[in-house]
């Protein structure tokens, strides 16, 4: 009876697309999202009308569609730590959010925080250009945080008199990079985002061209197979503990369930305490449901009572991840003021849980060009990539990254200045 309802919700979290862009500074990022903006009407009147009116003022020949993000822009440049900005549109097929990320080199952790959520990257570079080094590092940034879908927009393609040519160059030597990569699913779309070519129809000045517009692929690519639908982690949140209020014997733990399907009778197993028991209900703010599933944010209740507390991790007991307190991570470090060392000591949040942890070994660090591994590396800068080894001070109930997102990432923070100084990925956890 409660399935009409699951395969409703299902459905909304399939039509949303949650996609970050990227790209150098000047490649167009702020004019292809302003497109994107305007050819799906998702623009208020007043909005546009201002943005013709100083576009006409400066001289433009077009419309700036830049200017739509300049708002953004300003709270940018005030320095917000992490700093991404975020826009909503739709069209009848799917919603969309766009992680905006600043292109310039410093702010490779915004586009860490930007595309680690992401189902989709889309990697802008100037026609004219080609391939920079920032392409190939966000390339590789997205191959890391395993964002499913890549998607490398050749933007200027008016500039290059719109040239099968320049294109396929450039779309070969990315393709080459990507092969290196664990690549994800890879599209290649030839566009200008200033005139609108290829954007949300196809270009009739780019004839040889015959694959989608970029909002056809936005649209259509294939989302719900991303989701992990098998290991049920479940990180507890909030511990609703009995209240003096009126459902007295009310006890149910919160969160937001990463991956897996939990169901009613369900056996499961807490950890790190390792208990069993059964799902006995799961409730959501809109009432009982017979299934949740990732991203859905419910309470569970079980059917006896075990002593749970935030950070521990509702799973099945014949699939569970590691209770480890020796995690191998690939690091991506975002600090300017200090860098990486090996001993340096942290606070590490993972899902629910936050834990202390100190580096073991810096095993090497990358070069994002040539995937290079330098040995002999002594420390991580900003923006540089490594494989360390960390011990933590409690267990985290880890996943590898490949495997679960969720349970597989983690940030470390410096406690003296409470900043976020590295993304982690899990690569093994024991
Ligand atoms: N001819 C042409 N110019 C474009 C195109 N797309 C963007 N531009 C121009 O390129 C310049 C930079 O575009 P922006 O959208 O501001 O670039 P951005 O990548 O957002 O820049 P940052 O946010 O500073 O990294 C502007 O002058 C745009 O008008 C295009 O398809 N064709």
């Amino acid at each position: 009876m409660s399935a009409p309802t699951v395969a409703a919700s299902e459905q909304r979290a399939m039509d949303l697309l949650r996609f970050a862009t990227a790209g150098s500074v000047d490649d167009g990022k702020s004019t292809l999202i302003g497109r994107l903006l305007y050819d799906t009407k998702s623009l208020f009147t007043d909005q546009l009308a201002a943005v013709e009116a100083v576009s006409a003022a400066r001289g433009d020949e077009y419309t700036n569609l830049a200017l739509l993000t300049d708002g953004l822009r300003a709270e940018r440049e005030q320095g917000i730590t992490i700093d991404v900005a975020y826009r909503y549109f739709a069209t009848p097929r799917r919603k969309f959010i766009i992680a905006d990320t600043p292109g310039h080199i410093q702010y490779t952790r915004n586009m860490v925080t930007g595309a680690s959520t992401a189902d989709l990257a889309l990697i802008l570079v100037d026609a004219r250009k080609g391939l920079v080094e920032q392409s190939r590092r966000h390339a590789f940034l997205c191959s890391l945080l395993r964002v499913p879908h890549l998607v490398l927009c050749v933007n200027k393609m008016d500039l290059v008199d719109w040239s099968q040519e320049v294109f396929e160059q450039i779309a070969d030597e990315f393709t080459a990079f990507a092969a290196k990569l664990e690549a994800p699913d890879l599209s290649v779309i030839p566009i200008s985002a200033l005139k609108g070519d290829n954007i949300a129809s196809r270009s009739e000045n780019m004839p040889w061209y015959e694959g989608p517009s970029l909002l056809h692929h936005l649209e259509r690519v294939h989302i719900a197979s991303d989701r992990n639908l098998v290991d049920v982690r479940f990180p507890v949140q909030y511990v609703i503990r009995p209240q003096s209020t009126t459902v007295t014997d009310y006890r149910g733990y919160a969160g937001q369930v990463a991956s897996g399907v939990l169901k009613p009778g369900d056996e499961v197993m807490v950890l790190p305490s390792g208990l069993t028991s059964r799902i006995a209900a799961i409730d959501t703010a809109d009432g009982p449901v017979a299934e949740a599933f990732p991203p859905m944010s419910v309470t569970v209740r079980l059917e006896d009572e075990i002593d749970i507390s935030r950070g521990d991790l509702i799973c099945r007991p014949n699939n569970a991840p590691a209770v480890a307190q020796d995690i191998e991570a690939m690091v991506c470090w975002l600090d300017e003021s200090r860098p990486l060392r090996v001993g340096g000591k942290y606070s590490l949040k993972h899902t629910t849980r936050s834990v202390r942890a100190v580096v073991r070994d810096l095993h090497y660090r990358l070069d994002v060009n040539s995937l290079h591994r330098d040995e002999e590396a002594g420390e991580l800068k900003l923006n540089e990539i490594g494989r360390l080894k960390l011990r933590t001070t409690a267990p985290l109930l880890a996943d590898e990254y490949r495997r679960n997102r969720t349970t597989g990432g983690f940030i470390l923070i410096d406690e003296s200045s409470n900043r976020t100084v590295a993304a982690g990925m899990i690569v093994e956890a024991s």
